[in-house]
């Protein structure tokens, strides 16, 4: 589903990661977890194909898209949902419209019904109207996840998603994220909570990469 062989990144001069070599099966739930700086984020946005390698081959859903057009570009991007460290939300516009916003700016309606069920699986039916910048922390990463998932994408991809939150929200994240894994969904995370990793480990079968040196590897059985 994404396969990353000997991928190289550099923001100028000289390379944050290379060598990375894995492969993030359909339907596994992954963390990538390591220090501040290692490389995590960066990873996950050569996934979403927000940045290219600078080496090395990408494959995504079966295809090479280490060269692929713009236009492929965004119909790959349609079958990922990421939810981003900071949520990015269009602040003017109430949470039910940036829920839906992914439909639309692809050219489909969103259903007052998928996107009623999707703000009530989240825990945010009362907050539908509300503005981003009316929301706590946790009810943003909720709205951010609704987001993510609007457009039923087939891999969703997680910055952090608990970097904000208290433990009991954390959890509630979580169990949404596991849940979204037994629908089917590819499930890719990055975050620094180890004891949130060993709480997924309890849950579901998680597997480890660990980012750090440059280059990513699976942690050992100790996580
Ligand atoms: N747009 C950019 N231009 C130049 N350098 C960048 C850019 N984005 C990130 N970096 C650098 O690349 C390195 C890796 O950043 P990245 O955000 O991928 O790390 P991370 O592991 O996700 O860190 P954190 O856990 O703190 O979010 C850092 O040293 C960062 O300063």
């Amino acid at each position: 589903m994404i396969e990353f062989d000997d991928v190289a990144y550099s923001y100028g001069g000289e390379a944050l990661l290379s060598g990375v070599s894995a492969r993030i099966a359909p339907g596994t739930f992954h963390f990538l977890t390591g220090p501040s700086g290692a490389g995590k984020t960066t990873l996950l946005k050569l996934a979403y194909l927000q940045l290219r390698p600078t080496a090395g081959r990408l494959s995504l859903f079966g295809k090479d898209v280490t060269g692929i057009e713009r236009d492929q570009v965004a119909r790959m991007r349609r079958r990922i949902g990421f939810v981003h460290q900071d949520c990015q939300f269009l602040d003017h516009l109430p949470i039910a419209e940036n829920v839906a916003l992914p439909l639309l700016v692809s050219g489909r309606e969103a259903s007052g019904a998928d996107l009623k069920d999707l703000l009530s699986w989240v825990g945010l039916s009362r907050r539908a109207g509300a503005l981003p910048p009316e929301l706590s922390g946790g009810e943003r990463q909720r709205a951010a996840l609704a987001r993510a998932v609007m457009s039923d994408p087939e891999i969703v991809i997680a910055d952090e998603p608990t970097g904000n939150v208290d433990w009991e929200m954390s959890l509630r994240l979580l169990t949404l994220l596991v849940e979204l894994n037994r629908m089917g969904k590819t499930i890719l995370v990055a975050t620094h909570d180890l004891t949130l990793i060993r709480q997924a480990k309890a849950q579901v079968s998680a597997r480890v990469l660990r980012v750090g040196g440059g280059t990513m590897v699976p942690a050992g059985a100790e996580l």
